[in-house]
């Protein structure tokens, strides 16, 4: 095997690239029916969310516009430290929109129970989540998510998105990773 192939730092496939494109599908259609008349603000969770973000914003039909926040709350390793840090904040000011945040993942929820309420404080019409992921057994904290792509167990993932020490992160499918790789 070519010793650059990163399949060999991998366990499993999680979800294929046809199963992504049919989730963010049904994500889309879904999303566009309950903002039916309303402009909505997509923000993207950098970095992890963009591939979600790119495929998502391009299935809606609604009149969307984008804004990006960065927030870090893993650094490089596999766990949270629950210390969520604003690294980018958005450019758009939220009074009276409908703001849809886009995440890759919601592990522990820490992050997005964080930025939900301080996005919450900077007066919108409404905020709601859309998450590709979500790993239910790894919950810290209770939130309302209206729109989850899948329920993922509760291992380390990587792909379309999401990394570990910044690698996997373009891989078009998601995958368990091999513990050789991180242990
Ligand atoms: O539910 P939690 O346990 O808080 O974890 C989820 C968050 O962690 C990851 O981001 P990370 O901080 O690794 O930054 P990244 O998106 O740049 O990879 C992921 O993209 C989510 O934002
Ligand atoms: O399982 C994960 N993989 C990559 N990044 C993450 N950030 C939170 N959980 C994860
Ligand atoms: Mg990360």
């Amino acid at each position: 095997m070519d010793s650059n192939d990163v399949s060999a730092d991998l366990a499993h496939v999680l979800y294929t690239k046809e199963e992504i494109d049919a989730k963010v599908a049904e994500l889309a259609a879904q999303i566009d029916k309950d903002y039916e008349g309303r402009d909505l603000l997509v923000v993207g969770v950098l970095k992890g969310a963009v591939m979600i973000m790119a495929d998502l914003a391009r299935a809606l039909h609604s009149h969307v516009t984008m804004d990006w926040m960065a927030v870090s709350s893993y650094g490089s390793g596999t766990t949270s430290s629950g210390v969520v840090r604003i690294l980018k904040d958005l450019d758009t000011d939220l009074m009276g929109k409908h703001v849809l945040i886009v995440e890759d993942i919601i592990d522990s929820g820490l992050t997005l129970s964080w930025l939900k309420s301080n996005l919450v404080s900077r007066g919108p019409a409404s905020v709601e989540i859309c998450t590709l992921l979500r790993k239910p057994e790894a919950a810290k904290v209770k939130m309302d998510v209206k729109y989850v792509g899948f329920d993922c167990p509760n291992e380390f993932v990587v792909g379309y998105g999401l990394d570990f020490s910044e690698k996997y992160r373009n891989l078009d499918f998601i995958g368990t990773l091999a513990p050789h790789v991180y242990q």
